[in-house]
């Protein structure tokens, strides 16, 4: 059975449309990507998915509960994590307070979860009382999805992991993505590194115009004429 599941969905902000009928799912433990030109509607999705667009119709179900029209926090307790693309730590925070934001839904502080992140960036541990403004972009995307990671999510989106990082961090941090799939969660990401997002994932889909138009293997989808000339520049 799937873990998130999304069928004939249409979403998008107030009385404007941007999704028609997309669908969409993710196994457990499975890495899916979405790739597709600017202003596909690729945002809009995850958004979609984690409850911040309008809902107009549609059906989205995660460990086979029904959330279609559940707001964020409704969504997290059900045990999914999201990482927007921009604007994803508070600046004038400390990074494990930034931590604690994460984990706000539990009555407890949770100390072995803040220790299961550092465990996996250690640079967070030794920043742990800076300021996480004052972090480099690929710390502060660390923290991001760090925060995301502390209630141990089925599921974690991600918008855009490898955005505004210098090239020889764009790697580093496709292979910290590719360690948290190992551990079992599952990702479902959107990337402009269309072809590594591909060649790293499981599963990718191409959306077009607020439309699935391809969903295959990462690797058909690089292999595929059409696609590779319509969507991966040749
Ligand atoms: N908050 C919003 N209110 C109204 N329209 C929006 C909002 N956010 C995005 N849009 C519109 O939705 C459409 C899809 O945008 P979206 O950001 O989902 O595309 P994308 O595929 O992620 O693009 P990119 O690759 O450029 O980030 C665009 O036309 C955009 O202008």
């Amino acid at each position: 059975m799937s873990l998130l599941e999304v069928a004939s969905l249409d979403a998008g902000y107030g009385e404007l449309q941007i999704l028609s009928d997309v669908d969409l799912h993710v196994d457990e433990a499975e890495y899916v990507t979405i790739v597709g030109p600017n202003g596909a509607g690729k945002s809009t999705m995850m958004k979609s998915v984690f409850g911040l667009t309008t809902y107009m119709g549609g059906r989205i179900e995660y460990g086979g509960t029904e959330i279609s029209g559940y707001d964020p926090e409704q969504i997290i307790r059900e045990g999914m994590g999201y990482v927007p693309q921009n604007d994803n730590v508070f600046a004038p925070l400390s990074v494990e307070e930034n931590l604690e934001m994460g984990a706000y839904i539990r009555d407890s502080r949770p100390q072995e979860a803040f220790d299961r992140v550092y465990d996996r960036f250690p640079i967070l541990r030794e920043r742990s009382e800076q300021r996480a403004g004052d972090l480099s972009g690929g710390e502060q995307q660390m923290l991001a999805m760090g925060r995301a990671l502390v209630l141990d999510p089925d599921l974690l989106l991600l918008d855009e992991p490898s955005a505004g990082l210098a090239p020889d961090l764009v790697d580093e941090m496709f292979d910290r993505i590719d360690r948290i799939t190992e551990s079992g969660t599952a990702v479902l990401m959107v990337e402009q590194n269309a072809k590594e997002a591909l060649r790293r994932c499981d599963r990718g889909y191409v959306l077009v115009n607020g439309e699935n138009r391809y969903m295959d293997s990462g690797d058909a989808l690089l292999n595929d004429e059409q696609v590779r000339q319509d969507f991966l520049g040749g």
